[in-house]
């Protein structure tokens, strides 16, 4: 796990974490930032800008608490910025305080210093290649997983921390060491190199805790007899401070030896490092502005304050008594911890962009509100599943804008052309058929809506309610086929109390007084029984009715619209649907082409069903891949428009990544994928095991790998499942 983790009830879709983050070690999932542990370095940029305090820094407290309780000897090592992280109180004072805590012994990580500069400067005398210090562990970190190339120039020696501890367990074999600084880094460094040696890692910020929790002043403490401490190599933590001891003088004039701090300056100079621009012979690279800059060393005055407070109090001791590395083996070692993610083609970025309405250069802001410095940076990221779409402030407006007016449409509140539009589609046919709408809605007539199941018949039947001077009155439908005969009646015309048996008190209004003044939409009126037929045929030759039991005749100003898919002329010549109620109905009928008919009108379609579906859903949109597009243009839908949102829904929810890809449609979709080539035939065993197969695998992915709820999808007993499951080598 990384050292760094997200407390996920805090964080708040600001994207400073993303912004700040030199690697962009953070993956946006549904709107919480997450570390990518491969990417992140440490360094703890994210724990200082987060606002929200939503950035968890994992806490070594209870592991000490723990040592100190139980261990016989206990050591803090402490790096040498402390004096800064305490500015209020003697530097003395603080190491007493840890005696105070239980350490039963507290030394300065200058010690680690004084036996690795020995090493430093072998190296630096026999290298051929330029020498990159590797005290700092961002700095590692950032070479090891961003710039594996030079590995090569990591000095390959110990930190401090880390020769300090050797030191230590090497004198004082049971002992357990803690480390105690200003740095997150260090609690990866101790985890990958320290084992064995650092016990525990806690931050200046954790000790301040546990001093509070224990109940320590550290302005009233008694000096403790026992305070070691190390020379010159105090002035460690400071800008230079290695260069320093190592004894080489700040000459401007040399370009050999430098020390490089901040995190900008080092980018840079790793940059020029990777390019060959420059070759040093040793570079000191400190990601922060020295280790009095950490990103926990919880100090309230500056950095020049800082500065001098470590230099104060390195000043009050003169050279260091010498200390033998002999015996310890000093020697560490790099990894290459690069993982590649995948890069995608100008064309699949363009594809992305065109999600958040980018279409032409000059709409990609580059407003930074995403976290990524660019517009192109964040499609990038996009499409390596680390950023969402939603995080484009000004996509995130435009949508907002497009909710409105989505919910304007819900009410029937927009302009002419606005509703026409409502209907999807510009083929020839369904061209024909917006005219006709147009038409229809500026009469009161009668119209029969034809085409098969799912082809918008209701869509049509509302557009032209909408368009009409009826809009700011109700439009009711109601489908004809769902319902037995009486309570049908009961339904369309309403019935007085004590009709029937069973009915309401009060009585109860029926769809022909709720839509006074509007429009009906008598749905399936082919499967509407004979005797209502007739009944119906009076209403509306007469224009008026009377409620079930009741006596008072009421008159209607309701239009009438209706829908069928049934061949209205042959049920009549069948004898199953009455003449003069078809006459009555078919005053103007509009067809509407089955959409194997109009087959440009797909992509349309599929544009609008994902906006719809992004908006209704909250989930973001995504594009679809041209061999999904390719076989969704070439099925012939014979459950016409209702299957095509059917598959792009399930495709939408299935698809974990911003494409839908030809996998995630249904199988009797994929087999188009190919329109040109011929059809093969197979065995139909071997045809049918395939599509088994393949309907398990989706039943999976659809419900999380849950067999339960996919062997409920699938209809089948669950031993089936688990029999097909080993069948089919997914177990
Ligand atoms: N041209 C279109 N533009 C936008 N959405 C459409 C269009 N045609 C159909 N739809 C959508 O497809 C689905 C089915 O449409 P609708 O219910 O109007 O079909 P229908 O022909 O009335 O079906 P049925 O015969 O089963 O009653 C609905 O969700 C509808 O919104």
């Amino acid at each position: 796990m990384s050292v760094v983790t997200t407390i996920s009830e805090k964080c708040q879709r600001c994207y400073a974490c993303v912004r700040n983050c030199p690697v962009k070690a953070i993956k946006v999932d549904r709107g919480q930032a997450k570390i990518i542990e491969e990417r992140c370095i440490a360094c703890g940029s994210c724990v200082r800008v987060c606002a929200q305090k939503a950035k968890k820094v994992a806490s070594d407290i209870s592991k000490a608490e723990y040592f100190l309780a139980v261990e016989k000897e206990v050591i803090a090592i402490v790096a040498p910025s402390f004096p800064a992280a305490f500015p209020e109180f003697p530097a003395d004072n603080v190491l007493s305080g840890l005696y105070e805590l239980g350490f039963h012994d507290v030394e300065e990580v200058s010690l680690g210093v004084q036996l690795t500069i020995p090493e430093y400067k072998k190296l630096i005398e026999k290298a051929e290649f330029p020498v990159i210090s590797s005290f700092c562990p961002a700095v590692v970190g950032l070479i090891e997983k961003h710039y594996p190339d030079l590995i090569k120039y990591l000095a390959p020696i110990d930190t401090a921390m880390i020769a300090c501890g050797k030191y230590i367990k090497k004198h004082r074999k049971k002992a357990r060491v803690v480390f105690i600084g200003p740095c997150v880094a260090k609690k990866e460094e101790a985890r990958l190199r320290g084992r064995g040696v650092i016990d525990a890692v806690l931050t200046f910020k954790e000790l301040k805790k546990m001093f509070h929790e224990k109940g320590i002043d550290l302005k009233k403490i008694k000096s403790n007899p026992n305070i070691l401490h190390n020379g010159k190599a105090k002035l460690f933590p400071l800008p230079g401070g290695l260069l320093a001891n190592l004894g080489y003088k700040l000459d401007l004039s040399n370009q050999e030896f430098f020390n490089i701090e901040g995190r900008e300056n080092c980018f840079e100079i790793i940059k020029n490092l990777s390019t060959g621009a420059i070759m040093p012979r040793f570079v000191d690279i400190l990601f922060c502005n020295g280790c009095i800059d950490g990103p926990e060393i919880d100090s309230d005055v500056d950095l020049i304050t800082r500065r001098n407070l470590v230099a104060a109090y390195a000043r009050r001791f003169g050279e260091q008594a010498k200390i033998s590395a002999a015996g310890l083996d000093l020697k560490t070692c790099f990894v290459d911890r690069h993982v590649d993610y995948p890069v995608p083609s100008e064309e699949e970025i363009k594809e992305i962009l065109k999600l958040t309405y980018k279409i032409r250069p000059e709409d990609e802001l580059n407003c930074g509100s995403c976290g990524y410095d660019t517009c192109r940076e964040q499609a990038i990221a996009a499409y390596q599943g680390l950023a969402e779409i939603d995080m484009c402030f000004p996509y995130l407006l435009h949508k907002s804008r497009g909710e409105i007016e989505y919910y304007r449409n819900r009410l029937n509140m927009q302009r002419r052309e606005d509703l026409l539009d409502a209907i999807i589609g510009e083929s020839l046919a369904m061209k024909k058929v917006k005219q006709l709408v147009e038409r229809a809605a500026a009469t009161n007539s009668t119209v029969l809506v034809i085409g098969e199941s799912g082809v918008g018949k209701e869509v049509i039947a509302q557009a032209i309610h909408n368009l009409s001077s009826r809009r700011d009155k109700p439009f009711i439908g109601i489908n004809c086929a769902a319902l037995p005969e009486l309570l049908l009646e009961s339904e369309l015309f309403g019935y007085e109390e004590g009709a029937f048996t069973g009915a309401r008190k009060g009585g109860k209004p029926g769809k022909f007084d709720l839509a006074h003044g509007g429009t009906i939409l008598l749905d399936e009126i082919g499967d509407m029984p004979l005797n209502m037929q007739a009944k119906l045929l009076r209403v509306l030759q007469e224009r008026q009715f009377e409620r079930i039991g009741g006596t008072n005749t009421v008159e209607m100003d309701v239009r009438i619209l209706a829908a069928t898919n049934k061949p209205l002329k042959q049920l009549v010549q069948k004898g199953k649907f009455r003449i003069d109620l078809y006459y009555r109905l078919n005053v103007l009928n509009i067809y509407v082409p089955a959409l194997r008919e109009r087959k440009e009108d797909i992509p349309l379609l599929i544009g609008h069903f994902m906006e719809k579906m992004s908006i209704e859903k909250r989930v973001s949109p995504k594009i679809v891949s041209d061999e999904a597009m390719e076989a969704l243009v070439a099925y012939d839908w014979p459950g016409n428009v209702r299957e095509l949102e059917n598959v792009l829904e399930r495709a939408m929810i299935i698809a974990d990544g911003n494409i839908i890809k030809l996998e995630h449609l249904p199988a009797q979709v994929r087999v188009n994928s190919r329109p040109g080539e011929e059809v093969k035939i197979k065995p139909l065993k071997q045809a049918v095991q395939e599509l088994e197969k393949s309907m398990i695998e989706n039943a999976l992915k659809l419900t999380n790998n849950n067999r339960v709820n996919a062997a409920e999808l699938l209809g089948i007993p669950r031993a089936t499942l688990y029999q097909k499951l080993k069948q089919f080598g997914l177990l």
